[in-house]
């Protein structure tokens, strides 16, 4: 009795109080205090969300202010990354896009929160990716459905410099730059930004793995080892052959082709039907993978990947490949940037001379040819008065060159050059990605620092040509070792196909669809390197290499001029006659008669002069500005 009138008295003092405004109020502020506590905290996993989103985001954001609707990649379905990340590859420690860019969420949570929606469920790394794989960020992105919007809180990444900033809503302000750049401004400028994000999420797996391998099998029943390692170049150092010579072993399938370019090429890169085309690629009916799946050895392993040597020269490449294959061992194989460039010269020559209806092949000289691309185009841009374009790492060191050609040219041309010095130097600091950039793409050392912002230096393997022509099979062990072959796969191997990959060649059946590279094969007419061009070549190098041994702690001693110290390079007199020409060739459009070139230039290689005695050329009697020079019609 006593019990229920106290339990009565209880009720009827909360009544009493409940029925009192001041009590109300004081409730529901702490309601309201409590209740905005637990979103902030909610929030911040919504924050952290959203820092793996960014990743995926920079893609779309930096596109061209044209292009209004920014299309995002989207992650990768969440099964497929947890079926595609093996918890035997190498561990990604971090994704170095987002440890580089730095970037930081500082949102106003509270107001974003509504825009959020239901459809995003933040779960853990571990769900997603194996944990060993990727520790970091603690949370990714899992939607179900598709055109989620994202609301990204402000976003701040570090800088250097650039004409663009990211203004409100996640617009490019001022900016005058295309998507290829913009990957690199990405990693490397401050900017603040709001952005409202598309983002498409792919809600089926559409592989299922055979045993613990790298071979899966794809919905449509089709056999598909999924890529782990990529030759991403240089292009002339031996790719072919490299790449000829991992696919004969029993543990390798090789792609359709061994250039698949889909990471340097414009078309589109976005959301999962570019990585279900390219994967596309590595599915072959005869495949190990195949036979893999067929014998259901648990036990066995087979490795893919591809060589696709435009990719280490072209930057937007290496944040794609983070992306779409962040486990991928890459290789880079390296050549002397001289021979590299005589080689690649060679190439294009010959193939001038192949493609383009048999038009003289060789009309400009190596020497020539070094910076003639970037010459020509940053002639143009500065005298049309374009904008620079953006600068970069690569580009920066081709604009350090770029001075130093100019002091090579003779008094007129200084003058020319240094009214235009300003917007020149801007114009040549960004890269030239044509093939035929002889000079950049041989500067190894700014390649190398980029893939290190996008990948791990453990997932990063830099050989030198020379090394693997010398001993192909040590050296083909410690790739097979780096991709995940077993220890001397290649040496102690006895099958008769994987030694006969020993013996130097460039030519290879590769993929099934074969093919040959008949084109390595010297244009007849082309006038041969001499001593005289090689060591004009070579005096631009030296300082390059031996940023790349100081990247690399050790040296490539075969590389001659390595040790030259840049400063004994002084021009004398001779080289300002040669690059006088060179600028006269360039800007007047002179014609060069491939057979006089060929006369002119087998200069006796022990000439005095260290530097050749350029081409004749031929004025043409009405040059025009025009940037492409019409050939003299000479049959190969
Ligand atoms: N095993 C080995 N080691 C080193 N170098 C080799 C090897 N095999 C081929 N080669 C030489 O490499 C040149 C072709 O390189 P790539 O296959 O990378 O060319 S490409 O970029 O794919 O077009 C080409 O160079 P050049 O002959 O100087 O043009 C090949 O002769």
């Amino acid at each position: 009795m006593g019990r229920r009138a106290t339990q009565s008295g209880f009720f009827a003092t909360i009544r009493r109080a409940l029925s009192s405004p001041a009590v109300v109020m004081v409730l529901a502020f702490c309601g309201s205090v409590f209740f905005s506590a637990f979103w902030n905290l909610s929030m911040r996993k919504v924050a952290n969300v959203v820092v793996r989103v960014n990743e995926v985001r920079l893609f779309g954001l930096f596109r061209s202010p044209q292009k209004t609707q920014q299309t995002v990649l989207s992650p990768l379905d969440s099964n497929y990354a947890s079926q595609l990340a093996s918890p035997t590859s190498s561990p990604v420690s971090s994704t170095p896009p987002i440890e580089n860019a730095k970037r930081k969420i500082i949102g106003k949570h509270k107001k974003k929160s509504r825009d959020l929606g239901g459809s995003i469920k933040t779960s853990r790394a571990a769900d997603v990716y194996p944990s060993a794989v990727v520790p970091s960020p603690p949370f990714f992105a899992s939607a179900r459905g598709s055109n989620v919007t994202l609301l990204v809180p402000t976003v701040s990444v570090e800088a250097q410099q650039g004409p663009c900033s990211l203004g409100r809503g996640g617009k490019l302000v001022n900016c005058d730059f295309h998507l290829e750049a913009s990957e690199e401004i990405v990693a490397s400028r401050e900017a603040r930004a709001e952005a409202v994000l598309p983002v498409t999420l792919p809600t089926a797996s559409e592989f299922q793995r055979v045993g613990s391998s790298h071979c899966f099998r794809s919905r449509a029943g089709q056999h598909v080892s999924v890529p782990t390692f990529v030759i991403i170049g240089a292009a002339k150092a031996g790719t072919s052959s490299l790449y000829y010579a991992l696919t004969t072993h029993p543990e390798v399938d090789a792609a359709k082709t061994k250039e698949l370019n889909f990471f340097d090429s414009d078309g589109d890169i976005h959301g999962a039907p570019f990585v279900n085309r390219y994967l596309s690629q590595f599915e072959r009916g005869n495949s190990k993978c195949a036979r893999l799946a067929d014998s259901a050895d648990s036990q066995q392993d087979v490795l893919t990947g591809e060589a696709s040597p435009g990719y280490m020269y072209y930057p937007p490449a290496a944040a794609r490949l983070a992306w779409a294959l962040p486990w991928a061992k890459l290789i880079m194989l390296v050549r002397d940037p001289v021979s590299r460039a005589e080689s690649a010269w060679r190439f294009h020559n010959t193939r001038m001379c192949r493609d383009a209806q048999r038009r003289a092949p060789c009309t400009y000289s190596i020497v020539q040819s070094l910076f003639r691309k970037e010459w020509q185009r940053c002639e143009t841009a500065v005298s049309r008065r374009e904008p620079p374009s953006v600068l970069n790492q690569h580009g920066a060191l081709v604009g350090e060159k770029a001075e130093e050609y100019a002091r090579t040219l003779n008094d007129s041309a200084k003058e020319h050059f240094s009214e235009k010095a300003a917007s020149f130097k801007r114009c040549a600091m960004s890269p030239d990605l044509s093939h035929n950039n002889l000079f950049g793409r041989g500067l190894y050392a700014a390649q190398l620092e980029h893939w290190l912002r996008w990948f791990p230096r453990e997932q990063l393997m830099v050989i030198a040509s020379e090394e693997y022509k010398a001993r192909p099979a040590t050296t083909l062990d410690a790739v097979g070792e780096f991709i995940g072959l077993p220890p001397k796969s290649f040496s102690s191997s006895k099958d008769p196909e994987v030694r006969a990959s020993f013996r130097l060649k460039a030519n290879g059946p590769v993929g099934g669809k074969g093919f040959t590279h008949k084109d390595h094969g010297h244009c007849a007419r082309c006038p041969p390197v001499t001593k005289a061009e090689s060591r004009y070549v070579k005096s631009f190098f030296p300082s390059y290499n031996n940023k790349l041994f100081e990247l690399l702690g050790r040296s490539f001693d075969h590389w001659e001029g390595a040790e030259k110290d840049p400063a004994a390079n002084e021009e004398p007199e001779e080289q300002l006659l040669v690059s006088k020409t060179i600028q006269e060739v360039e800007t007047k459009e002179i014609f060069v008669d491939s057979e006089a070139s060929r006369q002119k230039s087998a200069e006796p290689s022990d000439s005095l002069s260290p530097f050749p005695t350029l081409p004749q050329a031929t004025v043409n009697p009405s040059p025009s500005p025009t940037r492409s020079p019409t050939f003299s019609p000479t049959p190969c």
